[in-house]
């Protein structure tokens, strides 16, 4: 953990965003290590609000890759799964691969259609997360097009997801009347499904705040306009974004689209997003690379690049006790 990264979240009211200072390291990386150990905790399967709530105490923004399954191939999305998992995933979208991914750039376009081809469908994918989720610690936030729901039918695509332990849907082209239908079909006795809404740079005020209202888990917030896809830079327009959002909630917010370095990442995690999203930066590299093996390998590596690029919040008022104790 690098010290320098230790600030205050932006989340409290009176807190500012300011390095902490630096004297006395020893002391206060001792005590941040005890206290985030204490809030660690058995960080099994639990749902993507949880996560959040996890992450908040321990000072940290949560890491959200997002890969194709399917792409190159179901075995090997079973294996990245745990990959990104043991990479630092705070929670994983895993997409399911679509004939008209229309919000899709070029990369996620192409990992679709290598998916399709070899015969990836709706059945194939609960069987591998059947086997799969009960491995890992991250919650899975199920990654589709609004179309693809309706094809198996709302309850039976609910039920079979929660029948995995799929913990979130993101569904980008949802119309917001219909949001509703679905948060009802995916509440049941045993499992909720979180269904996280996406707000865009475009979006009204009124639209921003409705969405954000309605929006479980977290909020996505879209970068910037356009398709899917790796930017040269960050939309500066994302810092204000979020100071918007986080006016009119205090739901997380999670940063999509375009982030695809770890100074990306950084940058969006120090304007205050609780989360990043990065999906077209690795799907590209799994599912380009020479060999399945070869695409895991640069997958965890990039992964971990990025997970390590966020900084450490430590909540203000731990800041409050470290300041005085290190005075
Ligand atoms: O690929 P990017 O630019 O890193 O953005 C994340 C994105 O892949 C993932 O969240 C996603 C995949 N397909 C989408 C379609 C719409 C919104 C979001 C998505």
């Amino acid at each position: 953990m690098e010290l320098t990264n230790l600030y205050y979240s932006p989340r409290h009211q009176n807190c500012k965003n300011r390095p902490l200072n630096r004297r006395n390291n020893q002391t206060i990386q001792s005590l941040v290590m005890v206290c985030s150990s204490t809030y660690l905790q058995d960080s099994s399967t639990v749902s993507i609000s949880q996560t959040f709530t996890r992450l908040r105490r321990q000072g940290q923004v949560a890491f959200i890759p997002y890969v194709t399954a399917g792409d190159p191939n179901l075995p090997t999305t079973a294996e990245a799964l745990k990959v990104l998992d043991s990479s630092g995933a705070d929670i994983i979208e895993l997409g399911i691969p679509f004939s008209n991914p229309f919000a899709d750039g070029p990369v996620n376009q192409a990992a679709a259609r290598r998916a399709l081809a070899n015969g990836t469908n709706f059945d194939g994918i609960i069987s591998m997360l059947k086997e799969v989720v009960p491995q890992i610690s991250s919650p899975i936030a199920l990654f589709t097009y609004y179309n693809q729901i309706l094809d198996v039918g709302i309850a039976e695509f609910i039920s079979a997801i929660q029948s995995v332990g799929v913990h979130g849907l993101v569904v980008p082209d949802i119309p917001f009347k219909d949001t509703a239908i679905l948060r009802r079909e995916a509440i049941s006795l045993h499992h909720k499904i979180e269904l996280v809404l996406l707000t865009k740079p475009d979006s009204s005020t009124e639209r921003m705040k409705a969405i954000v209202e309605a929006s479980q888990g977290f909020v996505y917030l879209v970068s910037s306009m356009g398709v899917t896809g790796p930017r040269p830079v960050v939309n500066s327009q994302v810092q204000d974004l979020i100071r918007e959002i986080k006016k009119a909630t205090t739901k997380p917010v999670a940063v999509g689209f375009g982030l695809s370095k770890p100074e990306h990442v950084k940058q969006v995690a120090e304007w205050g997003a609780d989360g990043v999203i990065v999906g077209s930066a690795l799907v590209k590299l799994l599912g380009e690379a020479k060999s399945p093996k070869e695409g895991l390998k640069e997958l965890e590596t990039f992964a971990k690049s990025l997970k390590d690029a966020l900084p450490l919040r430590v909540p203000y008022e731990l800041c409050a006790q470290l300041l005085t104790l290190a005075k």
